[in-house]
């Protein structure tokens, strides 16, 4: 049975007459990345600040790892680590440096700690820069070496606010493939981003916000199929027939687009390429590709908001 690590009941946040966060429930289950998403002002920071204990909620109740962030906050401290969009550290001092100024801050001993930060810095790729001052640090290389900081500490659950913002692409690939390595490693992820080809890469699950809730929680594929689309993109490549008369007939096929002479891009419920090449080859057509895909976060978020929402 998977344990729940991140339970949120109820949550809601007022500053006064405005409402950031209208109402939370959210469960993140252990070794699970789920991706908050939504639109500037949608709630997605303070319901973070909320989980961490850095806010107090105005309404609801938050556990995690079991643990109350208000009322255990150095427990949930030592093991939740918290990566914002960009993160501090002593400018004057080396990456090694910062790093063993929090593993003693974190009461770790300088022996043990003098291991981990090696070990963490090596996987976060910043070995042979880990003696520079960190005020020398590229944007990517300051992201990195929050996730070392976390890696030191082994954290068990990671929550990043933002964390691929302002870097370039190379930078956000070389992230992405680090909180990868966080993920494989069994650690708990919450992130939010902007960006959706980031988070596609990354979440097992999303959680979209809007005005202060969410809207939709579950996998890319339980919300393309929500929205209507397929949750199965299969791309088809054939001489000879027009699959937009033929493929429709296919049980499970939402809609077909003709691309460029002899391509299509059908949207399926489910994997629907056995009956596809069989219409295919049943017409007298010669089949030369057929890829799936999954289905695209972009397509779908943007579709999700401009329908969904946009209509409520
Ligand atoms: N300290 C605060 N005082 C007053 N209003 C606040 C405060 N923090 C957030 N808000 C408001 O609460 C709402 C939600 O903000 P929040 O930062 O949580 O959104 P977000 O989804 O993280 O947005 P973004 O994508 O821009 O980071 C916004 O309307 C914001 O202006």
């Amino acid at each position: 049975m998977s344990t729940t690590v991140i339970e949120a009941k109820g949550l809601m946040k007022r500053y006064g007459s405005t409402v950031a966060v209208a109402g939370i429930d959210l469960s993140v289950r252990a070794g699970e990345v789920v991706g908050l998403l939504g639109p500037n002002g949608a709630g997605k920071t303070t319901t973070i600040l909320m989980l961490l204990g850095l806010t107090e909620p105005t309404e609801g109740s938050v556990r995690i790892l079991g643990k109350d962030p208000l009322r255990q906050p150095l427990e949930v401290k030592r093991e939740v680590g918290y990566l914002p969009d960009a993160v501090g550290f002593y400018d004057s001092m080396s990456g090694r440096e910062n790093l063993a100024y929090t593993a003693r801050l974190a009461g770790i001993s300088a022996e043990l700690a003098r291991e981990s930060i090696a070990a963490a810095l090596d996987k976060a790729r910043l070995a042979e820069v880990a003696d520079r001052h960190v005020g020398t640090y590229s944007r990517g290389m300051r992201q990195r070496l929050g996730v070392a900081e976390l890696l030191m500490r082994k954290c068990s659950v990671a929550i990043l606010d933002e964390p691929t913002s302002g870097l370039d692409p190379q930078s956000t690939q070389e992230l992405l493939e680090l909180i990868q390595a966080l993920s494989r490693d069994g650690m708990t992820i919450l992130l939010s981003s902007h960006m959706l080809n980031v988070v596609q890469t990354v979440c097992d699950r999303i959680a979209l916000f809007s005005n202060g809730k969410i809207g939709f929680l579950g996998t890319i594929e339980e919300l393309a199929d929500k929205i209507g689309g397929g949750a199965f993109i299969i791309d088809v490549e054939a001489d000879g027939i027009d699959l937009s008369e033929i493929g429709t007939s296919a049980k499970g096929v939402k809609s077909i687009v003709a691309g460029r002479q002899g391509h299509w891009l059908v949207e399926a419920e489910r994997d629907v390429r056995p009956e596809l090449a069989r219409l295919v080859v049943d017409a007298g057509g010669s089949l030369k590709n057929l890829d799936l895909r999954r289905a695209r976060l972009d397509q779908a978020y943007n579709r999700y908001f401009r329908e969904v929402v946009h209509e409520a």
